[in-house]
């Protein structure tokens, strides 16, 4: 059965757009768990457009299924999440000019800064994730570095027009093999949603599936507790 984490972000977009106190993305996540989420995800970015730092330390006392801290290869973040010990670090890319994230670690490009952070977040006894495109070279340089698991790009997919995206999908299960070769958990996320969704859970060796945007848009209109569970039942009946 694939594991579901629930991105919150973007609950606490909407409390943002207001600088106000609600919606709560820690009481969206005990609704997510009710509806049947196996982790809550959040990203603490540099910039702080969305998730906060109160939000992160409250998650960190009430969630009790399992915490996935994204966050960038930045020291600030990398100090919080250390200290915050969710059970997983995903390390993103990160620019404040982007709108979301726009692509993946650059691990082959940038492994110092990659590698950096890895070794700090593991010598704080956290599992340690990386957000990368489906790319082969990617996934044996973040195999190099010891990581317990690489999440796939899956945005190019899921913007892919009907054509493109059977590429796509072949992409993500190319790397997706390799990743399994390498021993990793193979984790996937970015832009699914209750249809797109499918294909990819049915990719062989998919442990984790984080998703957020179309979660959090289907509870602005069905209530958290039943988007969540709306998903669930999607990915049971792909991936039982
Ligand atoms: C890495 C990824 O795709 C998301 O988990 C990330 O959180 C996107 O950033 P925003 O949530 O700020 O859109
Ligand atoms: N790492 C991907 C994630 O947490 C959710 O991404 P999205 O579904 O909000 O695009």
């Amino acid at each position: 059965m694939i594991e579901l984490g629930v991105n919150i972000d973007h609950v606490a977009t909407v409390r943002q757009a207001r600088r106000t106190y609600e919606p709560d993305p820690v009481v969206a996540a005990a609704l997510a768990e009710q509806g049947g989420a196996d982790g809550i995800t959040f990203h603490l970015r540099e910039d702080r457009r969305h998730i906060q730092d109160r939000d992160v330390e409250i998650l960190k006392a009430t969630v009790t299924v399992k915490t996935n801290f994204e966050l960038a290869c930045a020291d600030e973040v990398v100090a919080i999440c250390c200290r915050t010990q969710p059970n997983w670090g995903l390390l993103v890319p990160e620019s404040r000019e982007e709108v979301t994230t726009e692509g993946g670690l650059n691990v082959t490009g940038d492994a110092g800064r990659v590698k950096a952070a890895v070794a700090r977040l593991k010598e704080a006894g956290i599992l340690v994730s990386l957000f990368i495109d489906p790319d082969l070279d990617q996934v044996r340089a973040s195999a190099e570095l010891g990581v317990d698991a690489v999440e796939l790009h899956t945005g190019p997919y899921a913007i892919a027009g009907r054509e493109d995206q059977k590429r796509e999908l072949d992409r993500l299960a190319a790397a997706g093999r390799e990743v399994t070769a390498a021993g990793m958990r193979l984790h996937a996320g970015h832009g699914l949603n209750y249809i797109n969704v499918r294909d990819v859970a049915k990719l062989p060796d998919m442990i984790e599936l984080n998703i957020g945007h179309s979660i959090v848009s289907r509870a602005v209109m069905v209530g958290m507790k039943e988007a969540v569970s709306e998903m669930r039942r999607i990915l049971d009946l792909c991936a039982p």
